[in-house]
C-alpha cells in the first residue's frame, strides 16, 4: 500500500473537533471512532441480528436541559424501568438520556450519513449495559458499555410527539438551564419500522469520545417540521451571563475513519 498513514494507523487520531470544543482532542489509539459514513453496498447482512425490543416507561422522564452543546432529556436510570434489548445486543441496556445534533440549515446536521447523504438532524437515545455495570459512568469506559440508537430526522410534516419537547425549549435557551420534564415517551420518536437498522462498534461523538458504543442506526427516518427544527436552532451554546450569544447549531462531529470496521445490516 502506498501510504499507511491513514487516520487509523497513526497512534493518535486528531479528531477535527467542532470549533466549540477546546482544540483538537487526541484519542489514544482511536480506531473505532464515531460518527461514520455508512456505505450501504459495503454493509453485511447478518441474519442473527434480532428486532429491537424497547420498553420505555414515560414516568421515568425527569428533566430537559441545555448542556452547552445540545439539549438532553434525562431519565431516571436507577431502576430497570426503561430498557433496550434485542437487536445486536446480548445484554439489557438502560435508557439514561436522549439528545439531538443539527445544522444551521436543513442541508446538513446529522453525524452519521448513508452513502454520504446528510440529514438535517439526528436523534441519539443513549443506553448503558445494566447487566454488567451499575452506573452509566462505569459503563461509558467499557467496551460493550453503551448502546446508542440513532434516528435521522427529515423536514416534512409536523411531529406531534416532538412538539411537547419543542414547547419546553424556550425555557432552556441558555447553557446550564434545566426544567422539569415529565411523562415523555421516547418511543414516539422512533420510526414505524425499527426492524431495519445498521449496527457497528464505535465511540461517543463528544468528549470523552470513549470507544464503548454499540451503534444502532435506524434505516427509516422520522419527519419533523421546518418550524420545529427552527426552535432547536433558537437554543444558545452560551450561558445567560456571557456577552456574545452564540446560536446552538452545527453541534455535530466530523466523520471518522472506518479503520476496517464492518457495518452489519439487519435487512437485505
Ligand atoms: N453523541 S453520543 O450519542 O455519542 C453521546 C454523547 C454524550 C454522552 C453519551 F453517552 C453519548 F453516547
Ligand atoms: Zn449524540
Amino acid at each position: 500500500r502506498r501510504c499507511n498513514l491513514t487516520a487509523c494507523s497513526s497512534k493518535y487520531v486528531l479528531s477535527q473537533m467542532h470549533p466549540m470544543w477546546q482544540g483538537p482532542l487526541a484519542v489514544p489509539g482511536g480506531d473505532r471512532q464515531s460518527p461514520i459514513d455508512i456505505t450501504v453496498r459495503k454493509s453485511v447482512f447478518d441474519s442473527e441480528l434480532k428486532p429491537l425490543v424497547t420498553n420505555y416507561d414515560p414516568n421515568t422522564c425527569q428533566q430537559i436541559w441545555n448542556n452547552g452543546y445540545s439539549f438532553l432529556v434525562e431519565y431516571d436510570d436507577t431502576t430497570d424501568k426503561s430498557t433496550l434489548k434485542g437487536g445486536p445486543l446480548k445484554d439489557s441496556f438502560r435508557l439514561c438520556q436522549f439528545h439531538f445534533h443539527w445544522g444551521e440549515c436543513n442541508a446538513w446536521g446529522s453525524e452519521h450519513t448513508v452513502d454520504r447523504r446528510l440529514y438535517p438532524a439526528e436523534l441519539h437515545l443513549v443506553h448503558w449495559n445494566s447487566d454488567k455495570y451499575s452506573l452509566f459512568e462505569e459503563a461509558v469506559m467499557e467496551d460493550n458499555g453503551l448502546a446508542v440508537i440513532g434516528v435521522f430526522l427529515k423536514v416534512g410534516k409536523r411531529h406531534e410527539g416532538l412538539q411537547k419537547l419543542v414547547d419546553a425549549l424556550p425555557a432552556i435557551r441558555h447553557k446550564g438551564s434545566v426544567v422539569e420534564f415529565n411523562r415523555f415517551d421516547p418511543a414516539c420518536l422512533l420510526p414505524i419500522n425499527t426492524d431495519d437498522y445498521w449496527t457497528y462498534h464505535g465511540s461517543l461523538t463528544t468528549p470523552p469520545l470513549t470507544e464503548s458504543v454499540s451503534w444502532i442506526i435506524m434505516k427509516q427516518h422520522i419527519e419533523v417540521s421546518h418550524d420545529q427544527l427552527a426552535v432547536f436552532r433558537s437554543l444558545l451554546f452560551t450561558s445567560a451571563e456571557e456577552e456574545a450569544q452564540k446560536s446552538m447549531v452545527n453541534n455535530f462531529r466530523v466523520q471518522q475513519a472506518l479503520c476496517g470496521r464492518t457495518v452489519r445490516s439487519s435487512f437485505t
